[in-house]
């Protein structure tokens, strides 16, 4: 097997107020990102992906969705506020429906389903392509990693679970 790593930074705010504590408050994180792409063989220019090809599609929707922005949960009741001010809001739940809260977790694998899609505007890789591995960095202490389902296990339905949420701060 073969791999290549994409590497990619940005600055972004969220909170999380189903978990309390500190995370209810509105706070900003350098995010970096590492991708893998792995694939059984090359392609005839003795890549997986040429470098440039997909960091080109990574960067520019992280830097057009998420750099700079907010990452909210939709039932988060400062959204109103942040779309009413015009600021960059990415709605988790409703730009992405895959969670409804941006946990580094929920970034991880909102991730990975884009990184299959970049993958997909690449017009010469090998068949077999494939997102192998995404890690989010949010701190220097915390991080989150996304594998694909392993083969023959049920994979994941498409979102991470609903949370209950009763007080939303
Ligand atoms: N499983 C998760 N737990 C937490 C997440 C998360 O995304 N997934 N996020 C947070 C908060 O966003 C917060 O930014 C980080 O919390 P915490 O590690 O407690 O705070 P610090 O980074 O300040 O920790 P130090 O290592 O003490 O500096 C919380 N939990």
């Amino acid at each position: 097997m073969h791999s290549v790593t994409l590497k990619h930074n940005f600055e972004t705010a969220h909170r999380l107020p189903h978990l309390g504590g500190k995370c209810v408050n509105l706070h900003g994180h350098s995010w970096h990102t590492e991708i893998t792409i792995a694939a059984s063989r090359l392609t005839d220019r003795h890549t997986v992906v040429e470098f440039g090809d997909f960091k080109a599609v990574m960067r520019n929707w992280i830097d057009v969705y998420l750099d700079h922005g907010v990452m909210l949960g939709h039932r988060d009741p400062l959204l109103p506020a942040f779309t009413t001010a015009r600021c960059k809001v990415y709605t988790f739940g409703v730009d992405w429906d895959g969670a409804d809260w941006p946990t580094v977790e929920a970034v991880a694998a909102l991730l990975a389903d884009q990184a299959g899609r970049w993958l997909a505007l690449i017009d010469d890789m090998p068949a077999d392509a494939h997102i192998a591995h995404v890690t989010v960095q949010e701190t220097a202490t915390n991080a989150a990693d996304w594998y694909p389902p392993a083969p023959g296990r049920e994979p994941m339905q498409g979102r991470l679970p609903r949370m209950a949420v009763k007080d939303v701060a």
